[in-house]
């Protein structure tokens, strides 16, 4: 078994990979209403959560929350230290067990399945983890090719060794960090690397939990629109976790919001500046939430409505 990379405590995760008042109703932008008849829910709707409720002890992580994600969008998640923005995540992805509720990812029941093990829709999505979760004994190369050995043992050598070198392209790092360990990367080349594993099985689900975290802007911006161009590129459905306004601003279609143990709203930044949730205000309207309005409207400016990114606007 290979140690995980030490600039992180091993998380569960990689071994499983190979302040708000009460809030209003989420009525308003509730997604089923935007249903086409034609489509079946699952192919709509990739990721279903219903009345999920999650608890450590008596600490009450979510209370019958519900979320929609849509297929092909960029969903930012957001919500304040503790909300239960990775346990939700975590739970979609089968690392959780919920109390109660129900889960559908693609059309499969995720709160049905017996163990990780059970569930076969595994190689349809790609996760990065919070940090990266790269095994610190092993190349970038060598991290990518983890999942491609678990889900495909029968490719060979060679074949496996070419997939992991495009993913490393893919993920915008250059050729000859697929032979460098996790410790010779500086903290943007492992988000990338850890991106490059995550579509190493070519996903269509991807969840990324803080992945500007700790990049400086420069880098956080670069990032945002690497994950932009490869949600454009590969048709990706997108969980994006963040704290970063400016990748809400940046790249989020929409944007989910959760306070008080639910979901308690999600649509597009103008949809909820338009609620009066003293939270998502405070949010959106503070100092930071303005800085990075102004900072969008410049960009936009200056790319044109071509840009890849401003989809907020
Ligand atoms: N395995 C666990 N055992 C006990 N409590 C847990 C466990 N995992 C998470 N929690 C608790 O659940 C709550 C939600 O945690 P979570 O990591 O989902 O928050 P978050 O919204 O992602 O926070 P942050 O924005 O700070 O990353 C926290 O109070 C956390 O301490």
């Amino acid at each position: 078994m290979s140690a995980m990379d030490d600039t992180q405590a091993p998380p569960p995760e990689a071994q499983a990979e190979a302040a708000v008042a009460s809030a209003p109703e989420p009525a308003q932008l509730q997604p089923a209403q935007l249903q086409p008849a034609q489509l079946q829910p699952d192919a709509q709707f990739p990721i279903r959560v219903r009345g999920l409720v999650n608890r450590f002890g008596s600490n009450t992580i979510h209370e019958y929350l519900d979320l929609d994600v849509r297929r092909g969008e960029i969903l930012g998640v957001v919500g304040g230290s503790g909300t239960g923005k990775s346990v939700l995540m975590r739970s979609i992805i089968g690392l959780q067990i919920p109390e109660e509720g129900s889960i559908e990812v693609l059309g499969r029941s995720i709160t049905d399945a017996r163990d990780d093990a059970d569930i076969d829709i595994r190689s349809r999505w790609g996760v990065l983890f919070q940090g990266g979760a790269l095994f610190s004994t092993l190349t970038v190369g060598e991290n990518v090719e983890v999942p491609l050995r678990e889900f495909y043992p029968e490719i060979t050598d060679d074949l496996r060794g070419e997939i992991a070198r495009y993913k490393v392209l893919l993920s915008g790092l250059p050729a000859n960090a697929t032979n460098k360990y996790p410790s010779e990367l500086s903290g943007g080349m492992k988000k990338r690397a850890g991106l490059a594993r995550a579509l190493s099985l070519d996903p269509e689900l991807l969840f990324l939990d803080e992945p500007t975290a700790g990049l400086d802007p420069i880098g956080a911006a670069a990032f945002d629109t690497l994950i932009a161009d490869l949600q454009a590129t590969l048709g990706l459905t997108v969980f994006l976790i963040t704290h970063d306004l400016d990748t809400l601003y940046a790249i989020c279609d929409r944007v989910a919001v959760l306070a008080d143990r639910k979901v308690i709203a999600v649509g597009t930044i103008p949809e909820l500046l338009a609620t009066d949730h003293p939270w998502i205000q405070e949010y959106f309207n503070g100092p930071r939430g303005r800085a990075a309005k102004d900072a969008q409207d410049r960009d936009a400016d200056r790319t044109g409505p071509s840009g890849t990114t401003g989809k907020q606007d």
